[in-house]
């Protein structure tokens, strides 16, 4: 584990309804004493009722994307200002499923982060390669092109968390090795060091795609890796707490 304080942040994409509001009460009682930050981004529908019930527990509740406007004729669309009038302390921007389903380019992603530091939120912004990319061996120049054109001006440690998620290994069960985990990570924290400077050093990095309790305690103690975005695994708090429980 590096230096920074750990961040395991959940993200349940399009999954739960009020019922599974159960699991943040779970996490609540499970978290009392995490040496590490923890966070969950649920669906927009639950941001309020979970933000409320994680009080002052220190469970930060999410957005999983915002639109770049605090408010306007964007039918369907969440603004940062109601992610953070909600209850919420973060939100996830350049996820691989909404550059996939929804076309967003890194301009939009860095136009994205940017609203939702306008916000107050903490911003975490996702990069990582395809199947594709890692075959032809361009995995740390794409993830060079995307950090370049997503992370704005003005990152720093207190407003920015880079997730690194390789396309192949969301939700396939797969994981790269360790060693090139480390890699991809070691490679990251370089290009923000020298576009922003050695402080950029304190940019949490989390790893993501197929973290489960059973790898954690392999990846989470990389020199480069600063915690987790987890899926699958953070809608059962039972799962998500054997995650956090590796990184105290
Ligand atoms: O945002 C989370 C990631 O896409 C990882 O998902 P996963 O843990 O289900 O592979």
């Amino acid at each position: 584990m590096a230096v920074n304080r750990p961040l395991i942040a959940g993200n349940w994409k399009m999954n739960g309804v009020r019922a599974n509001l159960a699991e943040i009460d779970a996490l609540v009682a499970g978290i009392a004493g995490a040496d590490c930050d923890v966070a969950i981004c649920p669906p927009a529908t639950l941001i309020s009722e979970a933000a409320g019930r994680a009080g002052d527990s220190g469970l930060m509740i999410g957005g999983q994307d915002c639109h770049t406007a605090a408010n306007g004729a964007h039918t369907g669309d969440t603004a940062a200002e109601m992610i953070a009038d909600a209850g919420g302390k973060l939100v996830i921007v350049g996820h691989s499923e909404r550059r996939a389903d929804h076309g967003e380019g890194d301009a939009l992603v860095r136009a994205k982060a940017e609203a939702g530091w306008r916000a107050g939120l903490l911003v975490i912004l996702c990069v990582g390669e395809t199947e594709a990319h890692r075959r032809a061996d361009q995995t740390l120049d794409v993830l060079s092109q995307q950090l370049a054109g997503s992370v704005p001006d003005g990152a720093t440690a207190d407003k920015l968390v880079v997730a690194y998620e390789p396309v192949w290994a969301i939700g396939t069960g797969l994981t790269p090795s360790n060693d090139d985990i480390q890699a991809a990570h070691a490679h990251i924290r370089g290009e923000l060091v020298a576009r922003l400077g050695p402080e950029a050093a304190g940019i949490r990095l989390l790893y993501g795609g197929s973290v489960k309790p059973g790898n954690a305690s392999e990846i989470l103690p990389l020199p480069d890796v600063d915690g987790a975005l987890v899926g699958g695994a953070s809608l059962k708090a039972a799962d998500f707490l054997g995650i956090i429980a590796a990184a105290g």
